[in-house]
């Protein structure tokens, strides 16, 4: 099958070879499209591409009825219905190092640019002004550089501001002493930040905590005649503020790549002399756009072939080494979570997963994601994926929990699956044997031992001489062909249960009459 890919803002042509050679992807760029028409466009494709000027809204993702996973060719996402793409099982990824260098680039360019006014100079001088005093600038030697945002960008301008021989102090909610002295940097809350520097840049993403984070106040708080940078998003700084800011003479310069609306070019800031501006240039290099648009096609062509993305932004993000320990319990997870999804009755209300003995040293995210989607699947449909079972089991209103512990009762690794719904509480548990495979171990109270594979029958009953006769018999005669059968009891004469797996799906008519044989409890046919 040939799966379609999307390419609607412009991206490397060198960096989407990944795409463009294989062969059971189709990659159509259109860089011009209207919302209207993406939304009209976007359900035949399977993958979008994007930068950040296309909207990727809920309405775009209600009309992607074939999407699976969007690839930002960079890092922030802000243009992207992270909710929406959730809900709907797509993924989100992005491309998180590729720009960082380039970005960290400018924002120093912007730094010099504003200390010595070359933008103004330059303009002045095009129009035949040559203005030695009017442009005398700062140098940036021991001055102090204010870094909002410690992350990959606001790291690599402080060592590079260091180099310039600034000072440099940080706030970042994740910034400890520790790395600071690491880094050779100050640090302090953000009021202290602001207070102390005579340049501040700001690189922290756009949400609806750092919405206009650097608004009237924070102005208020800054030394008088202070520079500042926005190469991060438009929204951060509150424009209206920063404007007032500049007329008051409380800030000397500003230095903007990004804006609140993009694309721009009638701003009130962008009349006033103070502010410099770039049109959201920060990532616009040649070797940023190969590099970004590398990373995210390796990620979409492999999320398509049925691999794992290595930078999802919509699910937790997970070390390979892990990865690659956990991913064989993937299929177990999902099985476990089928087969006691159909023993279920009643309203789900409850999913312990239990881990046991070597499972507890992993991150088990994933694979509790895995159980849920088999759980949901029943009832939700195979639009359930590891991207939204979570989010619909809390939709649901089913409580997850998950729980370690050490004994894996005589397994190296025990994987337990129950659901507590409103008429009672069922279980299974399986384990992966080295070589042999996924195996189910237990069903509710029962041990079996059974390939969590094709098609089953779970069968209560007493515990009574001619029981397993009788349904041999009767699935004989309807020509259902047993492969394997495993028998448990609680006691001799108690309730017993027998585990059968045939060779086709269990028919309603052979079904009916099966649960009608005397000293059966109930018949659950299972197809894994
Ligand atoms: N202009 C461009 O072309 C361009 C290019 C690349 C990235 N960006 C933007 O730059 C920004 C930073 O990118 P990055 O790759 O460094 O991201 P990152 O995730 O590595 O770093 C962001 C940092 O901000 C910190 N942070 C979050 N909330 C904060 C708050 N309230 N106060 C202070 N710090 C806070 C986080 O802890 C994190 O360390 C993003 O907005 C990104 O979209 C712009
Ligand atoms: O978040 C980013 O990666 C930058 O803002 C780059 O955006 P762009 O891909 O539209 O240049």
């Amino acid at each position: 099958m040939v799966l379609k890919v999307l390419i609607s803002d412009p991206l490397s042509e060198d960096g989407i070879y990944p795409l463009r050679q294989a062969e059971h992807i189709e990659v159509t760029v259109d860089t011009g499209l209207t919302p209207e028409e993406l939304a009209e466009k976007i359900e035949a494709f399977d993958a979008l591409l994007v930068r950040s000027q296309t909207q990727v809204t809920r309405e775009i993702i209600e009309k992607a009825k074939n999407l699976k996973i969007v690839g930002r060719a960079g890092v922030g996402v802000d243009n992207i219905d992270l909710d929406a793409a959730t809900e709907h099982g797509i993924i989100v990824v992005n491309a998180p190092d590729g720009n960082t260098n380039s970005a960290a680039e400018h924002t120093m360019a912007m730094i010099m640019s504003l200390a010595r006014n070359i933008p103004q100079a330059y303009h002045a001088l095009k129009n035949k002004k040559w203005d030695r005093k009017k442009y005398v600038g700062v140098e940036l030697k021991n001055k102090t550089l204010g870094v909002v945002g410690l992350g990959r960008i606001g790291a690599e301008v402080a060592a590079r501001a260091k180099g310039q021989r600034m000072n440099v102090v940080a706030y970042d909610p994740f910034l400890t002493e520790e790395k600071a002295e690491k880094m050779g940097i100050g640090y302090g809350t953000l009021e202290e930040v602001l207070a102390q520097a005579d340049f501040i840049t700001i690189h922290t993403p756009l949400l609806k905590e750092t919405k206009h984070l650097i608004n009237k106040e924070a102005f208020e708080k800054m030394k008088d005649g202070v520079q500042i940078v926005n190469c991060a998003r438009g929204g951060i700084i509150d424009e209206d503020a920063l404007y007032d800011a500049i007329v008051n003479k409380k800030v000397a310069g500003a230095g903007l790549d990004v804006f609140e609306q993009e694309p721009v070019t009638d701003h009130k800031l962008l009349e006033l002399p103070e502010v410099i501006a770039t049109p959201h240039l920060g990532a616009s290099t040649v070797e940023a756009q190969e590099s970004v648009a590398i990373d995210v096609s390796h990620d979409v062509v492999n999320f398509l072939s049925g691999g794992l993305a290595k930078n999802p932004v919509n699910l937790p993000s997970v070390a390979k080494e892990v990865m690659n320990k956990i991913e064989p319990y993937f299929y177990l997870a999902e099985k476990l979570g089928v087969f006691v999804s159909n023993l279920t009755q009643g309203v789900m209300e409850e999913v312990n997963i239990y881990y046991s003995g070597e499972l507890t040293d992993f991150e088990v995210g994933p694979l509790t994601r895995n159980a849920l989607k088999g759980l949901l699947k029943r009832h939700l449909g195979d639009h359930v994926n590891d991207v939204n079972a979570a989010f619909l089991a809390d939709r649901k209103g089913i409580e997850v929990h998950e729980h370690k512990s050490s004994s894996a009762k005589g397994f190296t690794n025990l994987l337990t699956v129950e659901v507590k719904t409103n008429v009672g509480t069922r279980k299974v548990a399986g384990t992966l044997l080295n070589g042999l495979g996924a195996r189910i171990v237990l069903v509710d109270t029962y041990s079996v031992d059974v390939l969590p594979e094709g098609h089953m029958v779970f069968i209560r009953h007493k515990d009574q001489p001619g029981a397993i006769g009788r349904v041999g018999t009767l699935l004989a005669r309807e020509e259902i062909n047993i492969a394997t059968m495993q028998v448990g009891r609680s006691n001799a004469g108690g309730d017993a249960i027998m585990m059968l797996t045939i060779d086709k799906h269990l028919e309603r008519r052979a079904l009916d009459q099966l649960s009608q044989l005397s000293d059966i409890y109930g018949v659950t046919p299972i197809d894994l």
